[in-house]
């Protein structure tokens, strides 16, 4: 049986970034992946999805807003297999770059799926492996409704293999993934609905971008369908005709399940192990991703805290310098974290919303600042779509605990700004700094 430092079961965000910084501090590294090198992100979440964001952003913006520009532009056709061709050959281009990243920092790769036979000890391909520090970095799975006729829907791991658009799509859910989607094959000219259970999708940010998505979604042409819970999938001669509870029903070309993710555990073999897998199925961990079992870690989506690449990444870097440089402190700080939702536009969000904000604080003064404006872009085009944005503050110094936005070009303005947030800046730290014009990003500093 082979011996390492440290063995990573997951070649995903987190595995990957946790395996190279371990193997960059010496240590004697095996990382475990059972499917495509790069996990969720690079073969069927982040990556591929934002190929097809920026495709559909470019068509919306050759039909919409060109001609207003003096472009006189006629699509004479739209090859989407080119488009998801182009899209596949990137995402193995960046397989290669990760093997060759992993092979550089000393990183032994082994194709198969793990699952633990010990405490420390791992099988892979009828091989064992022991190490004295194992990472759990599995991610999540996803989940599908348990009606009758679901197999007729795909998921977001179809949607990436369609590599025909439908003519109409149902896009079922109100999560980032559904909202994403439905912006997605609206913008490529599919007939959309979004059909959700609940007033409204995205029900945990700000209300502010809640209702600027509603606004602009409509404005689109997205057939937007409220509490609309899913009972049954019927095939028929034209389509699939999805069911609701409420007795309405939609014909469309293909139906789409974004209901959520959970927990990627199946055949890992926990049982050997004291890990404490907690109620909602992720496992426990505690801030410094030390499971329940001595040795043996998680982190990224398999603890289900904040399911994002960045997370993961960071969650298992910080670790591994805790275990191989000595950084004993070394631990991610799950707070104030920005995330934007690649919908049309982009929602960018930071800190509390100002609902949260008002719980949490309590007692204290809470200040809120907008802005609503339509972006200059959009001056000498006939298509406007605003953009609005929030700014929640607390207490006499006006501390800045959250910063929402939704609009163009949100998604690139984010980061800046949650490094100031994360610093702890005040509303007057935004006075203070002289606006660049003309751009959105100044309504941030210049809101009364
Ligand atoms: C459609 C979609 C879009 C997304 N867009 C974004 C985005 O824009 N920005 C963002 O920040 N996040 C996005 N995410 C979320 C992001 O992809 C995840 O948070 C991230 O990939 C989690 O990383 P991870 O390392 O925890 O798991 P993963 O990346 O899922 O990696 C886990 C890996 O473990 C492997 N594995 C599982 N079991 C075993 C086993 N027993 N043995 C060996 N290998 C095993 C799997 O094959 C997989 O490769 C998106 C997700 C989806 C689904
Ligand atoms: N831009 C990004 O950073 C990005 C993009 C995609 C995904 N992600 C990550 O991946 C995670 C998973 O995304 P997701 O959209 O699958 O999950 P989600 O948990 O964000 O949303 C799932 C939605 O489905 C709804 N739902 C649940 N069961 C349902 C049912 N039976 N019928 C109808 N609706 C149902 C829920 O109310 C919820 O709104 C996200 O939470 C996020 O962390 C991030």
């Amino acid at each position: 049986m082979e011996t390492f430092d440290y063995i990573v079961i997951g070649g995903g965000s987190g595995g990957i970034a946790s395996a190279n910084r371990a193997g960059m501090r010496g240590a004697k590294v095996l990382l475990i992946e059972g499917n495509h090198i790069g996990g969720t992100c690079v073969n069927v979440g982040c990556v591929p999805k934002k190929v097809m964001w920026s495709a559909s952003e470019m068509n919306s913006m050759m039909l919409k807003q060109a001609k207003d520009y003096g472009f006189n532009v006629t699509i004479e056709d739209f090859d989407f297999s080119h488009l998801v061709s182009n899209r596949q050959a990137y995402i193995e281009r960046l397989h290669g770059l990760y093997m060759k990243g992993l092979a550089n920092n000393g990183v032994t790769v082994v194709n198969g799926y793990a699952k633990f036979v010990a405490k420390q000890t791992v099988e892979v391909n009828g091989e064992k492996y022991h190490a004295p520090h194992v990472l759990i970095a599995t991610g999540g799975k996803i989940v599908r409704p348990n009606i009758p006729g679901s197999e007729y829907g795909i998921d977001s791991n179809g949607f990436f293999e369609i590599t025909e658009l439908p003519k109409s799509v149902a896009v079922v859910g109100a999560g980032y993934i559904a909202v994403e989607i439905a912006g997605v094959l609206n913008g490529l000219g599919v007939e959309t609905h979004l059909a959700y259970r609940k007033e409204t999708v995205l029900r945990e940010f700000d209300e502010l971008v809640i209702s600027g998505l509603t606004e602009s979604y409509n404005q689109q042409g997205i057939h937007l369908h409220a509490h609309s819970v899913p009972k049954e999938v019927q095939k028929e001669e034209e389509g699939y005709r999805l069911v609701f509870e409420n007795g309405q029903s939609l014909l469309v070309g293909e139906i789409i399940w974004a209901i959520g993710r959970k927990p990627n555990l199946d055949h890992i073999g926990l049982e050997h192990t004291n890990v404490t897998v907690n109620e909602q199925g992720a496992i426990q961990v505690d801030a410094y991703q030390n499971t329940t079992q001595e040795g043996i870690y998680a982190v990224g989506d398999v603890i289900d805290k904040v399911n994002l690449t960045p997370v993961a990444i960071a969650a298992g870097r910080r670790l591994s310098e805790r275990l191989f440089n000595g950084k004993t402190n070394a631990r991610l700080d799950y707070e104030t974290i920005p995330t934007v939702v690649f919908s049309h536009p982009t929602i960018g969000t930071v800190g509390l919303t100002e609902k949260e904000a008002r719980v949490k604080y309590s007692g204290e003064t809470i200040k809120i600042y907008t802005s609503s404006f339509t972006p200059m872009q959009y001056a000498i085009t006939d298509f406007k779509e605003k953009c609005h944005m929030k700014l929640v503050c607390v207490g006499e110094n006006e501390k800045i605990v959250g910063l929402h936005g939704i609009g163009l070009g949100i998604d690139e303005m984010l980061q800046g700004f949650a490094v100031a947030i994360k610093m702890g800046a005040t509303k007057e730290d935004f006075d203070n700094t002289v606006a660049i014009h003309p751009t959105g990003a100044e309504e941030f500093v210049t809101m009364r």
